[in-house]
């Protein structure tokens, strides 16, 4: 793995890296592990975790992995207690953990909109509500990267987690205010379309308007969504805070992927869904 810091960037730092067993939260795992963090990795799912644990091991990371849902507030204290229970503490938060569903808004039950509601944002301020209580704000000290997406503007097909986003957005600037007094440096990264395992279950029809829509003529990689986050996350970063940066090839400065159609009525997101 090539690195643009220096080695040993990250000795003494726990990283709770949430998503971590996957696509840009494992490339951030790897990348905080290698340069000295401790890593603790969550996700819904066991057996990508204890695959992402072993990977991580083998590059001689220390790492704790734990399943966990972040909807689910109890699960969500469990996890974190494990971490410290384990690693007696915990500095940095990666709250990298979320997804949703295109649908046309007009399609889009209330069951649904709820459900990614839940996981982007009620999931991400369960999770940042329980590591400051319980590490950042007792040692005086953390630092936390949402993983959001581009809410510089609408984003038809993603009604609910456009909204969640936002939502994550405005938190990130408020904590960053509101906790600034405890040590805590809150900040956000909007990627545009990013080629993971993720957005390997979009539409390839997707990901090719999105190519040929973005400035830089490509997807960008887990790998150098990962180093600004891990720039945030770092001392590098410590006057730093409350900010959103988008990592998207210029995406979010010129057209969009999904024009608006002629039709009387459109059909949004333009591309077949999946089954
Ligand atoms: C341009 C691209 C940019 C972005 C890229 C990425 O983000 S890459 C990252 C990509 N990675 C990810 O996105 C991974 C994470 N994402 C997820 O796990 C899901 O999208 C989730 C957040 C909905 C949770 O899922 P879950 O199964 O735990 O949810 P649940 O059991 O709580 O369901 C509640 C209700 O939600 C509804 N509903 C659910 N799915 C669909 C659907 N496909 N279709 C329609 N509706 C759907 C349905 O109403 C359901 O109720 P029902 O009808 O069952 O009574
Ligand atoms: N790739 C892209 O183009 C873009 C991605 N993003 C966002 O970046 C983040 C990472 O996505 P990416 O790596 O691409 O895709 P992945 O689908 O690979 O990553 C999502 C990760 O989040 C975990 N996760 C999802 N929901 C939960 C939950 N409720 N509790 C715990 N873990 C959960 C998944 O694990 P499990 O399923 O086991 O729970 C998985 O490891 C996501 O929030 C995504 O929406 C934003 C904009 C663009």
């Amino acid at each position: 793995m090539q690195h643009i810091f220096r080695a040993g960037l990250f000795d003494g730092e726990v990283a709770i890296v949430t998503g971590g067993g996957t696509g840009i939260g494992f490339a951030v795992a790897r990348e905080l592990g290698t340069l000295g963090a401790k890593i603790a990795i969550c996700g819904r799912r066991p057996e990508p975790l204890a695959e992402a644990a072993d990977r991580l091991r083998a590059d001689g990371i220390d790492v704790h992995h734990a399943a966990c849902d972040i909807r689910k507030t109890e699960e969500v204290e469990a996890f974190v207690d494990g971490v410290v229970a384990r690693f007696g503490r915990a500095s940095i938060l990666i709250n990298n953990a979320g997804g949703q569903f295109p649908t046309p808004a007009e399609h889009l039950a209330p069951k649904g909109f709820e459900a990614v509601v839940r996981n982007n944002l009620l999931g991400t301020w369960s999770m940042t509500h329980a590591v400051a209580r319980r590490a950042f704000i007792p040692s005086k000290r953390g630092r936390i990267v949402n993983v959001i997406a581009n809410v510089a503007r609408g984003f038809p097909g993603m009604a609910h987690t456009g909204a969640a986003r936002a939502g994550v957005e405005n938190l990130t600037k408020t904590l960053a205010v509101e906790w600034a007094v405890h040590g805590i440096r809150v900040n956000a990264v909007a990627p545009g379309v990013i080629k993971t395992s993720g957005t390997a279950q979009y539409p390839p029809e997707l990901l090719e308007m999105s190519r040929a829509s973005t400035p830089l003529k490509r997807l960008g990689s887990a790998e150098e969504t990962s180093h600004l986050i891990v720039y945030l996350a770092s001392t590098q970063a410590d006057f730093v805070t409350g900010q959103t940066f988008y990592i998207d090839g210029g995406a979010s400065l010129w057209g969009s992927p999904w024009q608006i159609p002629d039709d009387e009525v459109p059909q949004y997101p333009p591309y077949p869904l999946p089954e």
